[in-house]
């Protein structure tokens, strides 16, 4: 997660969208209306089910050679070519899917009051409100955010750590520690598709940074003029993505220059390939754009898990994929450095 800046910056008002929705206002403030023409349209042929890669995770781990050499085809493709796949048979108890889900909702139905006791100051990305709001002109996203640093120790701001629903914390705490168990393996099996020994990003990454933010988007009445979550892409290495059983279709990537929506699978996560696996694999896997829309009468939730290096390690393509037709396209930074810029 990015540092706190030394500097106070101005970022105007900001509406919270649940208490928007609750007022019915006759139009959406300003500040949250797009220009939906703006940038790539909807793909007109949109990927069915099949079409964005699934990964079947318990192949990988126990299956034959051969289930193994498939599935493995499959990851370098889909890391390759969409940048994102769903993974299925992950290992992560259904339980704790289904309690984490519980959690999260139960807080985003928290009185404003409650929730406000755990606020995100402006221009840090941990706390209850909206990150990535820098400045008073910015457009703002029809979305409420509660974002956690989970390791190392030291990136944890107890005071951020909401005491209701009374289970938040442990539910979290136990939640992380399986999906960064989860990133851990997929890395492995990532660096086998390269060519690379297993533990390559392991050894490289130190004590890995990871965070938790979850995203809580109310229906809006003119879904047609807002964003759920701006464009973007992440910062991580790798990112996992947990959709809300019975949530709206909301998440679209950019395939093609199109945006695609990814059609939710019950129980499956959805992994993307974040900027620190882009650059350290030289452009060979893709950090992907992404966007959230919303919907006129559903709400839509997503719990997202952040896996990336330690701040302190140098980031560079690694030396085992350039070569004089490979040549290095990125320069070297810290993570701490590139976070400083983006997320
Ligand atoms: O809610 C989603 O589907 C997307 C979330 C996301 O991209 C993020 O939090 O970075
Ligand atoms: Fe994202």
């Amino acid at each position: 997660m990015a540092p706190v800046p030394s500097s106070p910056i101005k970022v105007g008002h900001i509406d919270d969208v649940q208490e928007l929705r609750k007022a019915k206002p006759k139009t959406i403030p300003e500040r949250f209306v797009r220009d939906m023409n703006e940038g790539p349209t909807l793909a007109i042929a949109l990927p069915s089910l099949s079409d964005i890669p699934i990964i079947n995770f318990s192949r990988l781990v126990n299956g034959s050679k051969d289930d193994y050499q498939t599935e493995s085809l499959q990851l370098a493709r889909a890391c390759k070519e969409w940048g994102f796949f769903q993974v299925i048979n992950h290992g992560i108890n259904l339980s704790l899917i289904e309690s984490i889900e519980e959690v999260a909702k139960n807080f985003f139905m928290l009185p404003l009051e409650e929730k406000q006791k755990y606020p995100m100051a402006p221009g840090t990305v941990q706390g209850y409100g909206q990150a990535f709001v820098f400045s008073e002109d910015q457009n703002l996203d029809w979305c409420n955010m509660f974002a956690l640093g989970i390791e190392p120790p030291y990136i944890r701001n107890p005071k951020l750590w909401p005491i209701k629903p009374t289970k938040f914390g442990e539910t979290v705490d136990v939640y992380s520690r399986e999906v960064r168990k989860l990133c851990q393996n997929l890395l492995k099996y990532i660096a086998m598709t390269l060519g690379l020994k297993a533990d390559i990003f392991e050894e490289m990454f130190g004590v890995a940074v990871q965070a938790i933010r979850m995203n809580y988007c109310p229906p809006c009445s003119r879904h047609d003029l807002v964003l759920g979550l701006s464009p973007h892409s992440d910062g991580s290495a790798l990112t996992v993505l947990q959709q809300g059983n019975g949530s709206s279709v909301g998440l679209q990537i950019l395939k093609d220059n199109k945006w695609a929506p990814v059609q939710p699978i019950s129980n499956a996560l959805v992994i993307n390939i974040g900027d620190t696996l882009e650059v350290l694999t030289n452009g060979k896997y893709k950090s992907v754009e992404h966007r959230a829309v919303t919907h006129k009468e559903k709400d839509r939730l997503s719990i997202v898990t952040f896996y990336a290096p330690s701040y302190e390690i140098e980031l560079g393509p690694m030396p085992e994929l350039v070569d004089e037709n490979n040549p290095c396209n990125y320069r070297r930074h810290t993570h701490r450095e590139y976070n400083k810029h983006c997320n």
